[in-house]
């Protein structure tokens, strides 16, 4: 339901009380004015009511006892009042007239000459006009907000003529100057194409196009180009605008540079897909490419290579000279390699100091050999930083596919394998994966888990095999055998498990409880008076270089009762090679509690002879290679002579392992071998065994054998 509109209030300002009854009669007389008059009779309260604004329309009287009608009429107009006013005089007088319109009259009616169809008629029209005047002036302040606004705005507006040929700009606002670079005045008349420089193809104009000649809105982000010449990512938005009849009559764009946005965001890609350090592709990148080659290899049938490269002797760099020395290293590296590939084959780092690189497309799998030779050559040359000479190599893991493989990652497991055999084999070389080594690498895993339950209930035995004086053919010593008894799989040698312990750190339970047990074994003999000498345990060159060795071979004597000397630890060469100096200083510190030590396997390592003089060691042992050769090849008889009569000469004792035969003692006997190891005496036997052994030999002794 709408309300019916409230009546107008007139107000009548007049002095003469007969003239306000003429005039509210003639008003009566007007006819289709819905209205309720007031009257004042008083120039004063004619002002007030004025003042008061409450009115919709003043009738006013200009002669008002002494003062004037038309005061009031340039009263209202200072006070910019909207409503309009009517003045009423008794006589005709045209400059009046003219005066009064002049101060902002609606109107100018002489008394007696007007009826009510005519003072209906003024009312009407003077509030007409006064509402027309009223509404055009808030239009006017809404086109000033509006062209305030559209200077204010931070996203850049342009204006264009939809009718002219060519629709030419007809405003751009201050943004749109900003943005572009162009003032206003430069670019009025001419067409927006100019933004395009040199890249009229873009797709995104093509939809501005289509948009255009459908009269519809458009969203686009296109490449623009400033006044500078310098390009920018412009976010644009064209929307048509239609007159009152639907006819476009103009396009208005609004656009923003989001050149920073677009390029925060590709950074962010970049990022995503690369390695910060080196710049190169990471693994996720990698797995992407990796995808792709296969493809190609497929499509194609050509052969994809996969090398995955790990340098050796990193690390030392890194905890020696501190990252950031490694972190020149590793870009230097990435460098290198770069330059060994072509374009279209990938290098990736996978973190560290492991790189991949991938070949997708060999015509001969062989190919990749040159590739991964240079690799090497490259890796390995000196690196000179802050006058530093640094030396790395790599060692190189290499897998061949046709592409056809469901998970293309397993290719960089395959090289991982091969590379780590690389890495066995002495590092500074490559090496292939073959399906061999899967299963290598799945019965380590294996013999890993079965391990971890060998530990928890410490299921191991030790077994001890004598050594014999070459001279009295008396026991001098035995040596700690590890054995572990396997439920399903027999006895386990430790040379299948011992290299799988080391590489996951489980050698280090597993040592200390051979050092314990044999410790405690040898104080048994010792108080049962079967002692013959020092108990030797291997001692793994993982467990030796760890922090508290030192401490846990006291620990040991000290739990056990056992005098120091009634023990010797055998260590390989492959101690020096990790860490000589260390190596070195912990041997002097286990000479000093009295430990006896032995070199074991002495002659199969690589490493420099000269550091012999400099440890503390009482024995070399020769390796059972050379001994089992001893008879049927003069080069291995050389080798041993010459290594007794070294050790001979650095006053070391020598004890042959693995001696078999009768032929292969007197050889060793006649070039001074000290004592002897070997099945030919004695196998390695449990610990209760060897009581009964030892008891044997004590009783022999006595008998003078
Ligand atoms: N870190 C540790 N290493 C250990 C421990 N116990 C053993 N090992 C090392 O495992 C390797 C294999 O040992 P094993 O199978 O026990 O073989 C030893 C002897 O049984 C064998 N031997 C002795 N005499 C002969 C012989 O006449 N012929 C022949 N074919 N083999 C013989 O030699 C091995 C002794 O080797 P070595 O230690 O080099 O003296 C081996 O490398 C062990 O060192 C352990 O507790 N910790």
């Amino acid at each position: 339901m709408t309300l019916p509109a409230p009546p107008l209030r007139l107000l009548l300002i007049e002095d003469d009380e007969d003239d306000f009854l003429i005039i509210r009669d003639l008003l009566r007389e007007a006819g289709n004015l819905h209205y309720v008059l007031d009257w004042v009779d008083s120039f004063e309260r004619g002002r007030c009511a004025i003042d008061s604004g409450v009115h919709d329309l003043y009738l006013i009287d200009n002669r008002l006892g002494s003062d004037s009608g038309l005061e009031l009429v340039r009263h209202a107009s200072a006070r910019s009042m909207h409503q309009p006013l009517i003045l009423l005089t008794g006589q005709d007088d045209s400059e009046l007239d003219a005066r009064a319109l002049e101060l902002g009259a609606s109107d100018y009616l002489v008394k007696g000459q007007f009826d009510g169809r005519l003072l209906g008629r003024s009312i009407r029209y003077a509030l007409e006009r006064a509402s027309a005047r009223e509404r055009l002036g808030r239009s006017d302040s809404r086109a000033a907000l509006l062209q305030r606004c559209l200077e204010a705005s931070y996203n850049g507006v342009v204006i264009v003529d939809a009718q002219a040929p060519d629709q030419p700009i007809i405003y751009a606002n201050p943004a749109f100057e900003r943005i572009t670079g162009y003032r206003e005045e430069e670019i009025l008349g001419r067409n927006c194409r100019f933004l395009q420089g040199n890249q009229p193809y873009q797709p995104a104009l093509e939809e501005i196009r289509r948009s255009l000649a459908e009269q519809r809105e458009v969203h686009v982000v296109l490449r623009n180009f400033r006044k500078d010449g310098s390009a920018f990512w412009n976010d644009l938005y064209i929307a048509p605008v239609p007159d009152e009849r639907g006819v476009v009559t103009h396009y208005v764009g609004v656009q923003n540079d989001i050149s920073e946005r677009k390029r925060f965001e590709s950074e962010l890609a970049y990022n995503a897909s690369h390695d910060v350090l080196t710049g190169l592709p990471n693994r996720s990148l990698l797995e992407d490419r990796l995808l792709q080659g296969c493809q190609i290899a497929r499509r194609y049938s050509r052969e994809l290579a996969v090398m995955l490269i790990d340098l050796d002797g990193f690390k030392p760099i890194n905890d020696t000279f501190g990252h950031a020395v490694g972190d020149k290293v590793l870009v230097e590296v990435a460098q290198r390699m770069g330059a060994q590939i072509r374009p279209g084959d990938t290098l990736a780092r996978l973190g560290g100091d492991e790189f991949v690189v991938l070949l997708p497309d060999l015509a001969h799998g062989e190919d990749v050999l040159l590739v991964a030779e240079r690799l090497i050559r490259s890796i390995s040359r000196p690196y000179h930083l802050n006058e530093l000479e640094l030396h790395v190599t790599a060692s190189i893991g290499i897998t061949l596919s046709d592409g056809e493989i469901e998970q293309p990652m397993k290719l960089i497991q395959q090289a991982d394998l091969a590379m780590y055999q690389a890495k066995q084999h002495g590092r500074n070389n490559y090496q292939w994966y073959t399906e061999h080594l899967n299963q290598e690498v799945s019965e380590r895993m294996t013999l890993r888990n079965e391990l971890q339950k060998a530990i928890a209930g410490m299921s191991f035995e030790l077994h001890y095999q004598p050594q014999i004086d070459t001279r009295s053919g008396l026991v001098i010593g035995s040596e700690a055998l590890l054995r572990w008894p396997h439920a399903e799989r027999g006895m386990i040698s430790p040379l299948r498990f011992i290299p799988v312990a080391e590489d996951t750190g489980q050698i280090i339970p597993i040592s200390q409880w051979v050092l314990d047990t044999a410790c405690r074994h040898n104080r048994q003999l010792l108080d049962r008076g079967l002692a013959r000498g020092a108990i030797s345990v291997n001692i793994s060159a993982v467990h030796f270089l760890r922090s508290n060795f030192i401490e846990t071979v006291r620990r040991a004597l000290d739990s056990s009762g056992l005098p120091a000397n009634l023990l010797e630890l055998e260590i390989t060469e492959s101690v020096l090679l990790k860490n000589a100096e260390r190596a070195i200083y912990l041997l002097h510190e286990l000479k000093k509690i009295g430990v006896g030590l032995a070199l074991d396997d002495f002659g199969t390592g690589y490493s420099s002879l000269s550091y012999l003089k400099d440890l503390p060691i009482d024995k070399v042992k020769i390796d059972r290679s050379f001994v089992q050769e001893l008879i049927s090849d003069p080069r291995d008889a050389a080798i041993t002579q010459g290594i007794i009569s070294m050790a001979h000469h650095l006053d070391l004792k020598v004890v042959a392992e693995g001696v078999e035969t009768p032929e292969q003692a007197a050889f060793l006997e006649r070039n001074q071998c000290d004592a002897f190891q070997g099945f030919l005496y004695a196998r390695p036997m449990p610990f209760a065994e060897l009581e009964g052994y030892l008891q044997r030999q004590a009783a022999l002794a006595m008998a003078g054998h």
